[in-house]
């Protein structure tokens, strides 16, 4: 398991992630989302010890990333696909991690052959192109056999097949009981492969729950009407029916209309009752995308000048006033009203100019419990920033639900968190100067050319140079070293961390292996080579 307490980073001025606490759990695919910049890509470097936490901390298993014995057995990661040495063939790159780990050779062309790399085993990768590349990342992820599984985007440049085969891949590993961490920007994947989802915006946490309650809270169902178009004035009479009846009416775009807060059957009678023919009634529910847009809208730093929100709004008639939120049923104009219980408030970020709350949620410091942050609560919410005057808009800034036809935001949306931060100088590297252990971040798994002669570390996936990290000492093996099982005791076969937290994993018992895992026994020392 993966257990973030209170993490919070900055570079310099820029507040990348605050007092995230969260929990990902062994036996399911566990989706993290956020829009662009929202501190994904460096939660996942704290994870694994590329970047250190300003306050707070992450463990899996228990321990600090640079604390777990052989790190590359128990925890494989791609972060960044081209952080290759392009020269090496993809069989001797996957071979150099292999090596620094104490895995197995034949360990190799089994992952070579889990990802279909075989036959290109002995070209180069920068011959590779970007669906290749990511499947030689997923290789070394899966090369140590870990029970904890990081992937940055993992589907990012793949074909359809190459997507479904990643899709079937996480969902096997997490079967067989491992802890499986993915983020992506494709809802619709998303919303196939992830069991439980943690979304994040500007760095805080805006939701911690399963993929079903994400919809179901983020979204509501609503119902489709149509009455025949050759008559436009029964579409009317229908709509100030259903509109008397307490219904809210929006036009589609196709003519039909989308009804929220009356039930089929009432619609129906409705419809009957005003002597109208319905050509369409239906149920529907909004989709992950629907619901992920409509709950991170307010917490978007990058937005396009050109972008209305197009889609997530209906465009008012001319003249027409935008409609005022309704108690319990949130801003009609979004594709479905928040569900009553929620109140149109669902994000748990605060107030502007408010006091720091910290993320509500099971897993928040101070809910029932949860763990107690190590520190962060109670440090001042960077994002608590006096707002923009109104005649300063940026087009970064949240639009405030002033704007009527904005989402029912909660509280408010921040206070701009402004321009993307130039990159603070990068810390001195605390070690000698070797390449620390961010050379694992392409393929954290297995320690990554350092020791092998390699060029230069390859960066982790965040475009600004991230801290190198101190080395843990020349001979210190460290992440590279293919220091014996996890569990110490020298039963390597279980890549169980040591001192695994009681948490219950979200799915029952493991699950029999699929075929697409790998599987191979890596268990027994005189193995490695
Ligand atoms: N080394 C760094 N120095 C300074 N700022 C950084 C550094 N790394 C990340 N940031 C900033 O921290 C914020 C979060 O970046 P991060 O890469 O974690 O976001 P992300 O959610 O992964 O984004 P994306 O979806 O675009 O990959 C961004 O504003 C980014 O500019």
């Amino acid at each position: 398991m993966i257990e973030a307490v209170g993490l919070t980073k900055r570079y310099g001025d820029k507040t990348a992630v605050y007092n995230l606490s969260f929990q990902v759990r062994p036996g399911a695919v566990t989706g993290f989302l956020g829009p662009n910049g929202s501190g994904k890509s460096t939660t996942m470097r704290m994870i694994l010890g590329l970047d250190n936490p300003t306050s707070g901390q992450v463990t899996i298993g228990g321990y600090p990333y640079r604390k777990l014995p052989n790190a590359p057995r128990q925890v494989g990661a791609l972060l960044d696909a081209k952080a290759v040495h392009g020269g090496r063939a993809a069989r001797n790159h996957l071979l150099c991690l292999a090596q620094l780990s104490g895995i197995p050779a034949r360990r190799v062309d089994e992952v070579l052959g889990v990802v279909g790399l075989q036959d290109v085993a002995k070209k180069r990768s920068k011959g590779f192109s970007l669906g290749m590349g990511q499947r030689l990342g997923i290789a070394a992820a899966l090369l140590g056999d870990p029970q904890v599984l990081l992937f940055d985007e993992p589907v990012n440049g793949l074909d359809p097949e190459g997507i479904l085969w990643v899709r079937n891949l996480m969902k096997a590993l997490a079967a067989e009981g491992r802890t499986v961490f993915v983020s992506s920007h494709l809802m619709s994947e998303m919303a196939l492969t992830a069991d439980h989802l943690i979304v994040i915006g500007r760095g805080q946490l805006l939701a911690d729950m399963s993929i079903t309650d994400f919809i179901s809270a983020n979204s509501a169902d609503f119902a489709r009407v149509r009455t025949p178009d050759t008559e436009p004035q029964q579409r009317e009479k229908l709509s100030s029916a259903l509109t008397e009846a307490g219904g809210h009416v929006l036009p589609e775009q196709d003519g039909a209309l989308r009804v929220t807060g009356l039930p089929l059957p009432r619609i129906s009678d409705i419809a009957h009752h005003s002597d109208v023919r319905l050509w369409e009634l239906s149920p529907h529910q909004a989709s992950l995308e629907e619901a992920y847009m409509r709950m991170t809208q307010g917490a978007v730093d990058y937005r396009s000048t050109i972008d209305q929100k197009e889609g997530l709004q209906q465009p008012l008639p001319p003249g027409a006033q935008p409609p005022m939120p309704v108690p319990g049923q949130g801003q009609p104009g979004w594709y479905a009203p928040p569900p009553p219980q929620q109140g149109g408030q669902s994000l748990p970020m605060p107030p502007q100019g408010a006091p720091v709350q910290a993320p509500s949620g099971p897993y928040a410091p101070g809910a029932p419990g949860a763990p107690q942050s190590a520190s962060g609560a109670g440090t001042p919410n960077p994002y608590a920033q006096p707002a923009p005057q109104a005649s300063q808009g940026s087009q970064n800034a949240p639009q405030p639900a002033a704007q009527g036809f904005a989402p029912p935001m909660p509280a408010s949306p921040q206070a701009p968190v402004g321009q993307p931060a130039a990159a603070p100088a990068p810390q001195a590297p605390q070690g000698s100067g070797q390449p620390g252990p961010q050379v694992l971040a392409g393929q954290a798994s297995a320690g990554q050319a350092s020791a092998a002669g390699a060029p230069s570390a390859p960066q982790t996936g965040a475009a600004a140079p991230s801290a190198p990290q101190a080395p843990q000492g020349p001979g210190q093996p460290g992440r590279q070293a293919p220091a014996g099982q996890a569990s110490a005791a020298g039963a390597p076969s279980a890549p169980q961390a040591p001192a695994q937290p009681a948490a219950a994993p979200v799915s029952a018992a493991p699950a029999q292996p699929a075929a697409a895992a790998p599987t191979s026994d890596l268990t027994k020392p005189e193995d490695a080579r």
